[in-house]
């Protein structure tokens, strides 16, 4: 199986968890390659069987320009200021144009432990979007950060890894959905 892991992270927090995720899958024998929405290579997802996005949830849902605005006042890398998942799921049709090309996707996000029970996040947002472009979401889970710039929540790491091994397997472990 390849997979390719698309996130989307302001602070690291997310990055993180996807780089967990993508070790999973590699101990359960899926060839990974892990990129920041803002540099996302042409061609990339060329043969690509498992597609797994990942974001922050921001004001409930998918960041804005305006919410990463905000990150970047909080102490966020300005550089990640007009790479947003959103902006990349609004032109994902040029991305993979047809029906056949288009793999199996994944959702997660990260959010405050403390809003674990608001009812929108971003994992919500996106695999909103993407089946309205037509896509099949396979799996959707959200993982825990303690405060806006982190760090993560004790075992978070662990579980995402847990949850990238299950991906591989066709067996998502249990997961935390909301929104
Ligand atoms: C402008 C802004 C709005 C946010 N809104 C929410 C929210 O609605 N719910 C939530 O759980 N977390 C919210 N957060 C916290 C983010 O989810 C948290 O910063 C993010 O998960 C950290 O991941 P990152 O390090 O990859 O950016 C918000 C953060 C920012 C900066």
């Amino acid at each position: 199986m390849r997979a390719v892991i698309v996130f989307e992270s302001m602070f690291g927090n997310t990055q993180e968890l996807a780089a967990a995720v993508g070790e999973g899958l590699r101990t359960a024998g899926a060839e990974v390659a892990v990129s920041d929405v803002g540099l996302l290579a042409p061609g990339t997802l060329a043969g690509c069987d498992l597609l797994v996005l990942a974001a922050p949830t921001h004001a409930l849902t998918m960041s804005r320009p305006q919410s990463r605005a905000e990150a970047v006042s909080r102490g966020a890398d300005p550089r990640q200021l007009h790479s947003g998942m959103r902006e990349w799921l609004d032109g994902v049709d040029q991305s993979l144009p047809t029906t056949e090309d288009r793999p199996a996707v994944a959702v997660f996000d990260t959010r405050i432990s403390k809003a674990r029970h608001w009812p929108g996040s971003a994992a919500g947002a996106m695999a909103r979007a993407l089946r309205r472009h037509g896509f099949v979401v396979a799996a959707r889970a959200s993982f825990y950060v303690n405060d806006v710039k982190g760090p993560l929540v004790a075992g978070e790491r662990d579980r995402a890894e847990g949850w990238g091994s299950a991906l591989a397997t066709g067996a998502p472990a249990a997961q935390h959905v909301a929104g």
